[in-house]
């Protein structure tokens, strides 16, 4: 698998993907993102959701929460209607993600990988309705995970991008409708991590 993560410091905003991927490391600091990750571990009301496979049901392997405006509709990916409030840390967040990405986010989703067994399986983020989830914003904290993305078309074409503590990734363009994305289980020791994916959601009514 290619590796576009070789950054300098004068390549900090050099696009990996122009017109699909923005990725920005240390856009929380250290000291930011080690006390935000433990606060999130802590204080927020994490469930293991289920889906069924193969008349199944299956545990996803992997802790969620969801938060947003109250009248944000998830209904029908499965998370309910009514997210969780906003709390002042998730605000603070979510002002540095819009300024960087120059868009408004009206919800977002947790995400807490406890060790190397969590993972999140190819999928892309528009939930079955075209144009849905346009722009996402992605911020990570703790232990690096690796963002492995593939082509559609063609699933011999993949990129693997390793999420930084405090680092800060937009999906853009037609990132969802061409490419799937996953963070894959890890054979090696991997402590936790906690990722946010803002979204634009649809309001209810
Ligand atoms: O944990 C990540 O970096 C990605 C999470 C993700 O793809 C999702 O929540 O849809
Ligand atoms: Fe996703």
């Amino acid at each position: 698998m290619d590796q576009l993560s070789i950054f300098g410091d004068t390549e900090v905003n050099k696009p990996l993907l122009p017109g699909l991927i923005d990725y920005q490391p240390g856009m929380f600091t250290k000291a930011e993102s080690d006390d935000l990750l433990q606060k999130l571990i802590k204080e927020t009301p994490w469930t293991q959701r289920s889906v069924m496979m193969y008349g199944k049901e299956i545990l996803t392997p992997r802790l969620t929460a969801w938060y947003g405006d109250p009248d944000a509709d998830y209904s029908i990916s499965g998370m309910g209607a009514i997210p969780l409030p906003w709390t002042v840390d998730l605000l603070m967040i979510r002002q540095r993600v819009e300024a960087a990405a120059g868009i408004s986010f009206n919800t977002v989703l947790l995400n807490y990988y406890r060790d190397g067994n969590d993972s999140v399986s190819w999928h892309d983020d528009m939930d079955n309705i075209p144009g849905r989830n346009m722009f996402v914003g992605s911020v990570s904290f703790g232990q690096v995970r690796t963002f492995d993305i593939r082509k559609k078309a063609d699933h011999t074409v993949k990129y693997s991008i390793p999420l930084e503590n405090g680092s800060y990734l937009l999906m853009k363009g037609d990132f969802q409708l061409n490419w799937q994305h996953r963070i894959a289980k890890s054979s090696k020791p991997m402590k936790e991590r906690v990722n946010l994916t803002f979204r634009v959601s649809d309001k209810i009514g």
